[in-house]
């Protein structure tokens, strides 16, 4: 892929604070238009990441490029926005104050921050001040600012925490509307079933190291979580077709991922059953597989996984 087509890439990037290896020989090349979703435990080195894709902090080792710019010491990128981790505001401006703030800070005119008012459902609330805005409506405000200037990379940080459904599904359909439009997002969350449907890809970060990578058919199949596959009136089927004893657990069949289309046909052809349902391992087991491995290879005094199950595209 064209260096020009990518959002961000990342080369052998590291980073050190006192004794920590905050993050270790991080590879990374996402290409414009596709939603990451960056995943780890706290303290994993996520927040650490994004601070040196904002250009905000200059990694002891590695190369960054952003939207095609090298980041050299104390360089920002252009065209990026950002939503930081609970943003807070001068809670004594209005909504629509703050937002004109910003735009007159990034060249924006007062009729882009009026359409985003209005996108945002925010008017009702545009000249209150801050301080009597709920968590969701501060979000949205925050989210708002990210995206003033129509950026191309768009970061992020634990964007729909304490936000209701409605208010989450709203931002999910923002990105998605921003990715249509070739913009790239990162987004850093520890809510696992609300953007498995969203990403791309996902970097799976632990203890500094990228464990793996990927979209997440790639990370399903990498994994050895297995299939599991549920139908009515098992009992009597494992009597009349023995063959199925061997994947039988626990009220249900299960499978390698490998082995499930021969399972499948087996069920369809042999057993002529078809109303069976398949459960294949989702964002959050294959995350708390990776997580729980690692802790296994310190245990064991292995180290971490050094490199990514996957290694991230294009690298
Ligand atoms: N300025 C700093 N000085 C020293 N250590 C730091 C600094 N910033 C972060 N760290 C350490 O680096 C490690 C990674 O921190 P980081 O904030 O990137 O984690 P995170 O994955 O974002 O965690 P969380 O999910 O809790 O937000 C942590 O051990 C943290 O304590």
């Amino acid at each position: 892929m064209s260096v020009n087509n990518l959002a961000v890439q990342l080369e052998g990037v590291g980073h050190q604070f006192a004794e920590l290896r905050a993050l270790n020989q991080i590879n990374l090349s996402l290409p414009r238009g596709m939603t990451m979703a960056l995943l780890g435990h706290n303290g994993a080195g996520k927040s650490t990441l994004i601070k040196v894709i904002l250009g905000l902090l200059t990694p002891d080792s590695g190369r960054v490029d952003v939207l095609g710019q090298r980041l050299t010491s104390g360089k920002k990128p252009s065209n990026v926005g950002y939503l930081p981790e609970n943003i807070h505001f001068y809670d004594k401006l209005t909504g629509a104050e703050i937002l004109r703030y910003f735009a007159a800070l990034k060249g924006e005119s007062h009729q882009r921050v009026a359409q985003l008012i209005e996108e945002f459902g925010l008017g009702y609330a545009q000249h209150k001040l801050v301080k009597g805005y709920s968590k969701g409506m501060k979000q949205r405000l925050g989210f708002a600012q990210a995206i003033l200037a129509s950026p191309q990379l768009l970061l992020l940080d634990e964007p729909t925490v304490g936000l209701d459904p409605q208010a989450s599904s709203f931002l999910y359909q923002k990105v998605a509307q921003l990715k249509r439009q070739g913009c790239a997002v990162i987004i850093c969350t520890h809510e696992l079933n609300l953007v498995e449907s969203q990403l791309d890809v996902a970097m799976m970060l632990g203890r500094g190291q990228c464990l793996a990578y990927g979209t997440f058919a790639e990370l399903a199949k990498a994994s050895p979580l297995q299939v599991k596959i549920a139908l009515d009136g098992l009992a009597a089927l494992l009597v009349t077709h023995p063959y199925l004893q061997a994947f039988y657990r626990q009220g249900a069949l299960h499978c390698a991922q490998s082995e499930q289309p021969a399972l499948v046909r087996y069920l369809t052809t042999k057993c002529q059953r078809f109303d069976f349902t398949l459960h294949l391992p989702g964002l959050a087991e294959i995350y708390h597989h990776n997580m729980a491995q690692m802790q296994h290879c310190s245990e064991q005094g292995l180290g971490f996984v050094t490199e990514p199950v996957l290694q991230p595209m294009g690298v």
